[in-house]
């Protein structure tokens, strides 16, 4: 590969920006001195060309052979598909959650057992992402035996895929980066010393780190790719609110919300006090009571202290920012004053979200963001949903997480939460969709199961619930297990 080229490369990519230097947070929480998207690059025809072209050059110089190619989800799959479509090879698409309909691939395209299949990537760290990935081809029975990255950040993660057997070919290094950044006084050689310290001591996966007996310790791997509640709770990142909630869900080994759909003051008490130890979150619409009074709300709070659970007020606010700021705080139900969490959807932009946290942040209050419904023909889905979880990221300070039917966002300081859960899967007559809690947490890698009629409308409401807080937190073992084995 000339030298030349890769020199041009590296200076358009800090030119748009898919390289920056500052302060920023790792999906593993670490803070690094370098940041890389390469998700910018899409909106530059030329550099995804040149990109591509770098990443199929690569795999020829290493004289590589393989049958088909699968980009890792998402920045690598246009690049796969420029590589395929420009020298007219077959490909595969990996999709990150098996669809729920239809055929449940996980997999697009022809699949030929025993074929060999190049993975490409955009910017490997742990390699965990690579590895993911691998592990599905190999599960449909394709070989994966190296993988061509564009940017490695050298922390360890080609070491650790030699150890599962994948060879880690990359277009450019850290150390070239740097040193073609600094000739060209794009950076300072503070900024390269400071980065340079980072990778070495930061080497979050020295495959020392994560090998047990010459085997590799496959539970500090899996850390790395899927984190507990508990060590998701301790994360810098996470909003102090989601931080409560992760620890008391770790605490008290629930993942259930409770949906209190009553009519009678009353009779929510007495449901909040008796499921209480049982959940993590009691969810209120209280627009339905029908003798709401300022005393029900101290009394709810006193029970949500009483039995370690965090009140959500599913008021799914969606007006102009002015105007939710008025109703969060005023009127009859003051929602501020009792509910730790809110919803509201992002229909009408993120003013929504100005005006509630105004009102909401001073509290210590937290929002989730309305990015899927659980009702037939829901129309936020797709582009609407991306569109988002973009809105959370960009208002962290007070959203800690989504309403989602799956897990739409990798971030692990988010929180999903999933409405229209029941053991029987199905719906009502009125459009209401059902998924059950292992499918919801296990298949669809959602943090927290909302049950309303499942339990309300149970004879024995608390062995309903004992029931439904058992099946969601065994699944979520499960998954803790399931990716320990997997990497
Ligand atoms: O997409 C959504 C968003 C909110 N909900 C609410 O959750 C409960 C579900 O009650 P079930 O009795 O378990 O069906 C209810 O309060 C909805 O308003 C939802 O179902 N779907």
């Amino acid at each position: 590969m000339e030298n030349v080229c890769l020199e041009s490369l590296i200076l358009k990519l800090h030119d748009v920006q898919a390289v920056k230097f500052g302060t920023f947070t790792l999906k593993s929480g670490i803070t690094s001195p370098i940041y890389f998207d390469l998700r910018v690059i899409v909106s530059h025809p030329s550099l995804m060309n040149q990109v591509s072209n770098l990443l199929y050059q690569c795999a020829k110089d290493k004289g590589l052979k393989y049958d088909t190619v699968c980009g890792v989800p998402y920045t690598a799959l246009p690049l796969a598909t420029i590589i395929c479509s420009q020298h007219e090879m077959p490909m595969l698409i990996r999709r990150k959650e098996a669809k729920d309909y239809g055929t449940k691939k996980i997999i697009e395209g022809t699949i030929h057992p025993g074929d060999t299949c190049l993975i490409i990537e955009d910017v490997v760290t742990s390699g965990s992402s690579v590895m993911e990935t691998a592990v599905v081809l190999q599960e449909e029975g394709l070989k994966v035996t190296d993988a061509i990255v564009l940017m490695d950040r050298e922390q360890g993660g080609s070491s650790i895929l030699a150890k599962r057997g994948i060879t880690l070919h990359s277009v450019i290094s850290m150390t070239k980066l740097l040193n073609v950044l600094l000739q060209a006084q794009r950076i300072d050689s503070f900024t390269a010393q400071s980065v340079h310290m980072f990778i070495q001591e930061n080497n979050t996966c020295k495959p020392s780190e994560v090998e047990k007996d010459g085997q590799l310790d496959t539970k500090k791997l899996c850390k790395m790719a899927e984190l507990s509640y508990g060590d998701r709770a301790k994360l810098q990142t996470t909003h102090p609110l989601a931080t409560q909630l992760l620890r008391l869900m770790e605490e008290k080994k629930t993942n259930l919300c409770v949906s209190a759909d009553l009519t009678s003051c009353e009779e929510l008490l007495q449901l909040a006090d008796s499921l209480g130890p049982q959940i993590c979150v009691l969810k209120t619409h209280v627009d339905v009571l029908q003798d709401f009074s300022p005393a029900f709300t101290q009394s709810l709070m006193d029970l949500a202290l009483k039995h370690n659970f965090l009140i959500f007020e599913d008021r799914k606010f969606a007006d102009i920012g002015n105007t939710v700021k008025h109703q969060y705080e005023g009127g009859l139900y003051q929602i501020s004053s009792w509910s730790h969490i809110v919803n509201a959807h992002a229909v009408s932009g993120p003013g929504v979200l100005k005006g509630l946290s105004a009102v909401g942040n001073p509290l210590n209050r937290g929002c989730l963001l309305i990015a899927q419904m659980s009702s037939q023909g829901s129309l936020a889905t797709g582009d609407y949903t991306q569109a988002v979880v973009k809105m959370a990221e960009e208002n962290s300070d007070f959203v800690f997480g989504f309403i989602s039917g799956s897990k739409i966002s990798s971030r692990p300081e988010f929180l999903h939460m999933t409405p229209g859960v029941q053991m029987q899967t199905g719906g009502d007559d009125l459009g209401q969709q059902y998924s059950s809690p292992d499918d919801v947490i296990l298949n669809k890698g959602s943090d927290i199961i909302i049950v309303g009629r499942g339990i309300l409308g149970a004879s024995d409401r608390v062995k309903a619930a004992a029931d439904y807080r058992d099946a969601g937190w065994n699944a979520y073992v499960k998954r803790l297990d399931r990716s320990q084995t997997d990497v």
